[in-house]
């Protein structure tokens, strides 16, 4: 392992994370998928109040049922050897977290965090655009594993976003982040949120710090 996967594994150590299988994963990841959809039928539902009295109700006694058995903090899974974390229950792209948009993301053989995603209604700001606080969520997790592939992976310490126009929601977008260059435990990398018609719709970048300790 090399002295930076080494440190981001102390670092995530010391938070005691359980790991699950696969078969465990999938389970819950096909949970957490039919609670998305639930989540954007609440956003989008016109029945009346006593159907929707009637379907909280439902809703919370699921909750009591799933909270029968309780982990202290969502599990993770595995650090590699760069460093890279599967952080199931993450904000952006945690298969296990139902608020997570579906941004799964891919490093390509030039060191490249690639993502094909299309956001829904859940994740907008200005009608018919996506929210920019979604947007640099998006970004700062490319951009973070754009630093942890090129084996220096870190804490964001600044992330400076520059919205050159409106991100659409409901086509599809792509999201792509690179390293530009290290010095010492800093990692300096760019990214961009590209629209539907090739436009590039926000920039990113960001330093990562490797802490000490
Ligand atoms: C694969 C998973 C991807 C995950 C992607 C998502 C990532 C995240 O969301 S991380 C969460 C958000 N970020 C944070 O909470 C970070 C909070 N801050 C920290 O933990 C610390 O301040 C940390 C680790 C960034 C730096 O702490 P520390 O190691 O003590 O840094 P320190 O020794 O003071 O500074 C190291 C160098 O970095 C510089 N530096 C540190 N922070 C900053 C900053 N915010 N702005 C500019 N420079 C900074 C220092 O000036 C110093 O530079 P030099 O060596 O040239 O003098």
């Amino acid at each position: 392992m090399t002295g930076a996967g080494a440190a981001m594994r102390r670092v995530l150590e010391s938070r005691e994370r359980a790991s699950l299988n696969g078969e465990q994963v999938a389970a819950l990841a096909e949970l957490a998928q039919r609670v998305r959809e639930l989540n954007e039928a609440v956003v989008h539902t016109e029945v009346g109040a006593d159907e929707v009295a009637a379907i909280r109700d439902e809703v919370a006694a699921l909750t009591a049922r799933l909270s029968a058995a309780r982990r202290e903090h969502p599990p993770l899974v595995g650090v590699g050897e760069d460093g890279t974390v599967r952080h199931l229950a993450s904000p952006v792209g945690g298969v296990l977290n139902p608020i997570a948009p579906p941004v799964a993301i891919v490093v390509q053989p030039d060191g490249t965090a690639r993502a094909e995603f299309t956001l829904n209604v859940l994740y907008e700001g200005p009608p018919g655009f996506v929210h920019g606080g979604v947007s640099a969520m998006i970004l700062d997790q490319l951009l973070g594993v754009a630093a942890s592939a090129n084996g220096t992976p870190g804490m964001t310490a600044t992330l400076d976003l520059r919205y050159r126009r409106p991100t659409p929601h409901g086509v599809p977008l792509v999201a792509e982040a690179k390293v530009d260059r290290t010095e010492g435990r800093k990692t300096f990398v760019d990214a961009r949120i590209i629209g539907p018609d090739g436009r590039t719709t926000v920039e990113a970048t960001a330093m990562f710090v490797m802490p000490l300790r």
